[in-house]
């Protein structure tokens, strides 16, 4: 049987691949105003929402259906998300909505202003905070103006569990809640041939990013996923990139590139 026109499993001839798309979500209110967000329930921003509309266009063009659709409990993915099936006309597929695709906690830096925060402990504390693998950010305190509104938003009620609610997060931490229900139960449903789309977030995926490519942490400080852009990997049966399968982004190269150093260059001084 030939699939060359399908997007999920592939098996003409030669051994079994499938493809997975994934989205960090459109441009947020709080990316636009520059400030960490984190667990805080936050709206696409104008452009976000083009953003979404842009690349369920872009997806739709390329010929792409989804099975299945995963996503957070974070309004600003499950609107990307939402406005993709629209373009595609597949509002009617089955989302599953988890915590732990969030985006990774910000602990003490949620609703901080980034420049600010350079300005006040320096671009490399800020690149660290950010795009370290295991050096978390402080834990959030209850002065915080934001404490009570994520402890008490009921789109926790559902989890994490009271006693195990995170203050803060690394990308290693933020890794050990994404991997399991990536393994657990979004492998399984790829490895069923089913098509997948993930939207979700720039860490709870460069977690993803980096458990795929097998990338080292200090590999892992170096990327930045842009807001909006679909990409796609090709796996094997093991689940391992295949040559050339890893991180296909739905963008021109310029493009991809100049949003990638756009959100890189949130954590920079303003010269
Ligand atoms: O503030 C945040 O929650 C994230 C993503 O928007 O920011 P950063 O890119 O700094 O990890």
């Amino acid at each position: 049987m030939s699939c060359s026109k399908k997007k999920g499993a592939c098996c003409s001839g030669g051994p079994k691949t499938y493809n997975v798309v994934m989205i960090r979500h459109g441009e947020s209110e709080w990316n636009q105003k520059n400030l960490f967000c984190g667990w805080v329930n936050v709206d696409l921003s104008d452009r976000g929402k083009r953003e979404a509309v842009s690349a369920g266009k872009a997806l739709k063009d390329a010929g792409y259906r989804f099975d299945m659709a995963f996503s957070s409990v974070l309004k600003r993915a499950n609107d990307t998300l939402y406005a993709i099936l629209k373009e595609i006309g597949q509002e009617d597929i089955a989302i599953f909505k988890t915590w732990r695709l969030n985006e990774r906690h910000y602990g003490g830096l949620t609703g901080l202003n980034k420049t600010d925060t350079v300005a006040k402990y320096g671009e490399q504390q800020v690149q660290i905070w950010r795009r370290s693998y295991d050096t978390p950010p402080p834990p959030i305190t209850p002065e915080n103006p934001y404490y009570d509104t994520i402890l008490l938003d009921p789109i926790y009620n559902e989890g994490p569990p009271r006693n195990d609610f995170p203050m803060f997060e690394s990308l290693e931490l933020t890794i050990k809640r994404t991997l399991p229900y990536w393994n657990e139960w979004i492998v399984p449903e790829i490895k069923k041939g089913r098509k997948i789309l993930i939207a979700a977030h720039g860490n709870s995926l460069r977690g993803i990013v980096k458990h795929l490519d097998q990338m080292s942490n200090e590999q892992i400080m170096q990327l930045n996923l842009p807001t909006g852009i679909p990409f796609k990997y090709t796996l094997d049966e093991n689940m391992k990139p295949v040559q050339g399968g890893s991180l296909q982004f739905m963008g021109d190269p310029e493009t991809v590139k100049k949003a990638m150093e756009e959100v890189a260059n949130q954590g920079k001084s303003k010269k």
